[in-house]
């Protein structure tokens, strides 16, 4: 059982509070996007209506890439969402940090710096071992409660998602709270449960596939985008070298034996692109199945109609669709219709689920709308979707209550 912010006893309460926000960043160190900040706004305006003292913690990017920048841009665009100053301190578990979190008073909001600039935050440990670190024994004596509102991340088992709940009483923010209404009941959702499994990362949509059928959560797993192609490549079709490079350059050419693996094992309820979509002289073009290989230049770059055809059908008799990764290359409007038409279809059904943080953008940028549950997870919503513990949850779960004001 999670504790919510119901549970809390929120006035005068210092709050540590993650959530994932997580965004990409322009040339110019600009917020290129803040869908995830808004998703939060719900959880830290309750909280400092209520009076808490709020210190928020995240991470953004990871080490060596373009996006690992400090969350000041991210500081800035909270005050204008919240309606109030909200501080920024260029520390995270340090005097510096400490102080401007003792410094807060009822209804404050600090946000500390990227966590992932301290290495423990960048390693996978186990619960106790989080509660170890510099990050965690240097936040503890500041911090009076803890609250987890970082779905997105719960896949990871980092100090701040799983050590900071092993020492201070836990809670589940809002975003954390939907999430796991919907996402952490997959297998209650309505028969026959359709997975639409499109995008390019290949090793997690074949983990899923996988699970999803083992388990008998799947009635059909829909394949598209690079994980149809690699589905494809292991039914034996030749895609050509355009769409082969690539599956070989992502490092996914292994990968083509498990989807193989997959079809010997739940061929009948794997369905494969008919069709495929791609690039000639600047235009759409489609080629049956029959008809492949493409020109040597010319890669899958979407699914055609006669898959789009055969998979509404499919989708036309499911109660539950869950989508993850787009049907094509979105970005180009050349092979967007796969992406806008499929999930356009999932849309018509009782329960629509999708997961996916560039599936989500691609939906936004599409005006794709109606869907019962966009998640703001990708790889947490993933292992959700396959009804698998994530860490930070059960760290939730195990969390000690906060005393009672009196003690
Ligand atoms: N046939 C294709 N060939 C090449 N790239 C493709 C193809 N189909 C889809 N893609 C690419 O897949 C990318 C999105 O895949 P990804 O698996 O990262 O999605 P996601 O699960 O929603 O994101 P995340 O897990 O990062 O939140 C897009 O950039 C899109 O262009
Ligand atoms: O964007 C995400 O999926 C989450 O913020 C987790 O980020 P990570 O994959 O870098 O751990």
């Amino acid at each position: 059982m999670i504790a919510t912010l119901d549970d809390l006893d929120v006035e005068g309460t210092t709050v540590g509070v993650r959530v994932d926000v997580n965004s990409p960043i322009d040339d110019d160190g600009t917020l290129a996007d803040d869908a995830r900040l808004r998703a939060h706004v719900d959880t830290l305006s309750e909280l400092v209506a209520r009076g808490g003292r709020v210190a928020v913690l995240a991470h953004q990017g990871r080490p060596g890439g373009d996006e690992f920048v400090t969350l000041e841009p991210h500081a800035d665009r909270l005050a204008e969402l919240l309606g109030q100053p909200v501080d920024y301190v260029d520390a995270t578990f340090t005097d510096a940090a400490r102080e401007a979190v003792r410094d807060l008073d009822d209804g404050d909001c600090v946000v500390l710096e990227n966590t992932r600039f301290y290495s423990e935050e960048y390693m996978e440990f186990d619960p106790g071992r989080a509660a170890k670190t510099h990050l965690v024994q240097g936040l503890e004596p500041v911090l009076d409660a803890y609250v987890n509102d970082a779905f997105a991340a719960a896949h990871r088992s980092q100090p701040s998602l799983v050590g900071l709940p092993t020492v201070l009483p836990g809670y589940a923010g809002r975003v954390m709270e939907s999430e796991l209404d919907v996402l952490g009941s997959i297998e209650e959702t309505p028969e026959p449960r359709v997975y639409v499994l499109g995008g390019a990362k290949v090793p997690d949509s074949i983990d899923v596939a996988w699970s999803v059928l083992e388990k008998g959560l799947a009635d059909h797993v829909l394949t598209a985008g690079v994980v149809g192609n690699v589905f494809l490549i292991a039914d034996g079709v030749d895609l050509g070298d355009a769409s082969s490079d690539f599956i070989y350059d992502q490092g996914y050419w292994d990968e083509i034996d498990r989807a193989a693996d997959l079809l010997d094992a739940y061929g009948d309820r794997i369905a494969l692109p008919r069709d495929v979509a791609v690039a000639r002289d600047g235009q759409r073009h489609e080629l049956g199945v029959n008809a492949l290989p493409p020109g040597d230049s010319e890669a899958a770059m979407d699914i055609g109609s006669l898959t789009l055809e055969y998979y509404e059908r499919i989708l036309a008799d499911a109660e539950t669709v869950i989508l993850n990764g787009p049907a094509g290359v979105f970005e180009d409007e050349c092979f967007e219709t796969g992406t806008r038409q499929l999930f356009g279809a999932a849309t018509d059904r009782p329960m629509s689920i999708v997961g996916g943080g560039d599936t989500a953008s691609a939906l936004r940028q599409l005006g794709v709308e109606g869907f019962s549950h966009v998640s703001t997870g990708g790889g947490a919503a993933l292992r959700m979707l396959t009804a698998e513990p994530l860490p930070a949850v059960t760290a939730l779960e195990d969390a000690p209550e906060q005393p009672a004001a009196d003690d």
